[in-house]
């Protein structure tokens, strides 16, 4: 039986906004465990960082948590953050149990100030001596390949590389149980890409985290890394399975299509062939009835269109929305 580090339970997380509401996170329920990668891919729009924002609980206006609960392992014991506000969490979790890469996070660096000033913040927000944590970020810098000298450095003395594994190594410095990171390899080149992968993995081997969320559109990417791997589509999950048995046999009518629609080295899907979804992603102020999916749906049957799937263990490992795999059919 695995540890579970973070828990989601039917959670809604939506953007309201004066004129309509975008259903962006729509009931989702979730574990993640101690000591996992979990890849989270899907289309551009489908939740993956609103879902990085809820796991956090970090819920700034328009976005709401609707409804539904999350739960964070501390300590030995599941704290309730979603009854919590974002100050208490933040201020008791953020850092030290939990840490994001955000999108573009090499980019959001203050070109005027210097990456130690982050650390002496970080410090002063968790009532540690600024001099010790300045000395581990030294350590944690050579770690991830950097001079520690660069940590006096402005952010625009350091390559984009130089500068992503600088985040890391600074988010990371309290040695957080679960990393969440959004796409931080999208900006990256090819070997400044693979860098970051071994920097990711080495962090989780060394303990330094326990568990990492790896948001991407890139299945290459979390062929390499991932232990389970979550598919959204329009705000919910539509599988989310084991990585070796995901990329041997999809299950999702929306997992195949997006394999089949991405360029891949992988040998496996790229016997299948490449081919596009047909039609658009669903709107998520009105969404489709039934299965999100079913208007693009090639196996689409009447009760996909009345009744929405739910997320099931449908073998061991493998968790699928689709009524293809479940029981009950018209
Ligand atoms: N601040 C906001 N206000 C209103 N709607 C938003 C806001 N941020 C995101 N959305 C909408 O919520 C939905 C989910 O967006 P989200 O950014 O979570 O998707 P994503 O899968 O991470 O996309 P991408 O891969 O492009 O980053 C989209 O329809 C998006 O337009």
């Amino acid at each position: 039986m695995k540890d579970v580090l973070l828990k989601v339970e039917n959670a809604r997380a939506y953007y309201v906004l004066e004129q309509a509401t975008v259903k962006a996170v729509d009931s989702v329920s979730f574990e993640i465990y101690e000591d996992e990668v979990v890849g989270i891919v899907g289309e551009s729009g489908s939740g993956k960082t609103t879902l990085s924002n809820l796991v956090f609980m970090n819920m700034l206006k328009p976005l709401r948590l609707i409804d539904g609960k999350v739960f964070l392992k501390t300590d030995g014991k599941f704290e309730e953050i979603s009854a919590m506000s974002r100050d208490e969490v933040k201020r008791r979790f953020w850092g030290s149990d939990i840490t994001i890469i955000p999108q573009s996070a090499m980019n959001a660096l203050m070109p005027t100030i210097r990456m130690s000033k982050y650390v002496e913040h970080l410090a002063q927000s968790h009532g540690i001596d600024e001099k010790e944590l300045l000395k581990k970020a030294e350590e944690r810098f050579e770690q991830v390949g950097l001079k520690p000298e660069w940590l006096r450095r402005y952010p625009f003395e350091l390559s984009g590389g130089m500068r992503q594994r600088a985040v890391i190594a600074i988010a990371t410095l309290l040695n957080p149980k679960l990393l969440v990171a959004d796409e931080p390899t999208s900006a990256l080149d090819v070997v400044n890409q693979k860098v970051l992968l071994q920097v990711l993995m080495d962090l989780k081997r060394k303990g330094i985290v326990k568990s990492i969320m790896f948001i991407t559109h890139d299945i290459a990417t979390i062929r390499q890394i991932a232990d389970r791997m979550l598919v959204m589509y329009a705000g919910k999950i539509v599988e989310f399975s084991n990585m070796e048995k995901m990329l041997e046999k999809p299950l999702h009518p929306y997992t195949k299509g997006l394999f089949e629609s991405v360029l891949t080295p992988e040998p496996e899907v790229r016997e299948r062939g490449i081919s596009v979804i047909p039609g658009a992603p669903a709107n998520l102020i009105n969404p489709p009835s039934g299965c999100r999916f079913q208007p693009r749906c090639p196996h689409a049957m009447e009760i996909c269109k009345q009744k929405e799937p739910k997320l099931i263990e449908v073998e061991k490992d493998r968790q699928v929305a689709c009524f293809l795999f479940q029981e009950e059919r018209v």
